[in-house]
């Protein structure tokens, strides 16, 4: 039997991590993918956290020995009896026995902290949100799924700051491709631009031959060169009012790459690209969002043909 694809997709509290999972397993369809929330390995409940005086970002208060051991048993196919930590009550609830299906996502804080965990996936994946975007995500998401006062979500987000800078951003450098949704500088509808960082520790779709690096700075799909954490990269951006010409242009071209992507963006078939509801619950649906799934699954696809 060959063994799972494992996307990892790292990030912060409410960077969107949850989100972007929900629309890829969509995707790819739901009885294919296994989905893990690393949340699950905390050693401390919210309680004793409290009492202690440690954040959940801390990788003193996650079982990262017993995560780690858990991705290895998944890459390998094989299952594992999984805890449980409830967002609801703040508390443990019993294991969960899971058996890893043909993709596995696993989304959380600490995904990328040791190199056994790192070893484990396939495609890595790193949320960097404006902080300013996150801390609005985070308060709506906590006072509304979570039980927390909008005082008490601000007051979290400056204690978690120091371990926000010293354990979760620095995992940025470990991830294939980082991906940045910010707010719109042109008109667009509310729609939430993206940022694709796409780092060379994976072979990405030749996009030069579609863009071009020199794209005019006004077009609302440009490719370029830069500089992430001090490595050279490729960085594409899709302004959220790029338009459905556009953006099918590129989807094609990436699907002409990976014949396997045929059902995932056919243009004329009901496609589940670009559309996910949020954890809030509201419906999120934009070409920008299209374009960065298609990217991540065509990833997760290229990787099996690879084992
Ligand atoms: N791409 C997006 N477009 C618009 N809104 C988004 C997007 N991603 C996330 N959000 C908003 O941010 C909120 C938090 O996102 P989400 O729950 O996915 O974060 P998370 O990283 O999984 O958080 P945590 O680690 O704390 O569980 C969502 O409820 C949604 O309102
Ligand atoms: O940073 C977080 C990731 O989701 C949470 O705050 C952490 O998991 C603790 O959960 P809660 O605040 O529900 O006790």
């Amino acid at each position: 039997m060959s063994r799972p694809i494992i996307l990892g997709i790292v990030g912060d509290s409410a960077a969107g991590k949850t989100t972007l999972t929900r629309g890829i397993a969509q995707v790819l369809g739901e009885e294919n993918v296994t989905t893990i929330c690393t949340d699950d390995y905390h050693k401390y409940d919210r309680t004793q956290r409290a009492q202690i005086g440690i954040t959940a970002l801390h990788p003193d208060c996650n079982h990262l020995d017993i995560m780690q051991q858990h991705l290895s048993l998944l890459r390998s196919g094989q299952p594992i009896l999984k805890p449980n930590y409830s967002h609801k009550t703040g508390t443990f609830e019993a294991p969960t026995y899971i058996k890893p299906s043909k993709f596995v996502i696993v989304e959380g804080l600490l995904g990328y902290s040791t190199r056994v965990a790192r070893d484990a996936y396939d495609v890595k994946v790193y949320l960097a949100p404006p902080e300013t975007l996150r801390a609005q995500w985070k308060v709506k998401r906590d006072t509304q799924k979570r039980g927390y006062t909008e005082e008490q979500v601000l007051e979290e987000l400056q204690k978690r700051e120091p371990d926000s800078e010293a354990y979760i951003r620095p995992q940025r450098s470990w991830s294939d491709l980082v991906v940045s949704f910010c707010p719109s500088t042109t008109d667009s509808n509310g729609q939430l631009d993206v940022k694709l960082v796409l780092r060379p520790t994976i072979p990405h779709p030749e996009l030069t031959r579609v863009v071009g690096e020199d794209s005019p700075t006004q077009s609302a799909i440009r490719l370029g060169l830069d500089r992430d954490m001090g490595k050279p990269v490729d960085v594409l951006e899709i302004d959220g009012h790029a338009t459905k010409d556009q953006v099918v242009h590129l989807e094609r071209f990436i699907c002409d790459e990976l014949p396997a992507l045929s059902n995932v963006c056919n243009p004329t078939s009901d496609t589940e690209l670009g559309k996910v509801s949020g954890t809030t619950g509201e419906m999120i649906q934009s070409y920008p969002l299209a374009m960065t799934q298609l990217l991540i699954v065509y990833h997760m696809l290229k990787a099996t043909k690879a084992i």
